[in-house]
């Protein structure tokens, strides 16, 4: 199953430069695993906000929360989940392998 998120990072204003820096670097890290183990099927910064949509392709809901949860920043960003179902008119049951 297919489910679209879009994560909006809120750091507080107290957390250092150094910190957010740490936590990119983990961020970055986490979701490069999750890209080659065909979890996340891609990423996409919202233009002009620090918010991104990223698509997964998982089975069970609860892996998708755990994988939420494993990401560093989890702590610091609103999560809002879509279900994708097939639209009737798509032309491709497998977009990702058109990219
Ligand atoms: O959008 C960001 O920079 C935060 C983030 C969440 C997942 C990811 O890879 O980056």
């Amino acid at each position: 199953m297919l489910f679209l998120a879009r994560m909006d990072v809120v750091f507080p204003e107290s957390m250092t430069d150094e910190t957010k820096a740490d936590f990119q670097v983990r961020e970055k890290a986490y979701s490069a695993d999750l890209q080659e183990r065909g979890i996340m099927k891609g990423i996409w910064r919202v233009v002009g906000e620090y918010s991104n949509y990223s698509m997964y392709e998982v089975d069970d809901l609860d892996f998708l929360h755990a994988t939420f949860q494993g990401f560093p920043m989890f702590a610091y960003m609103n999560v809002k989940v879509t279900p994708l179902a097939k639209h009737p008119n798509a032309t491709t049951d497998d977009f990702f392998r058109e990219l």
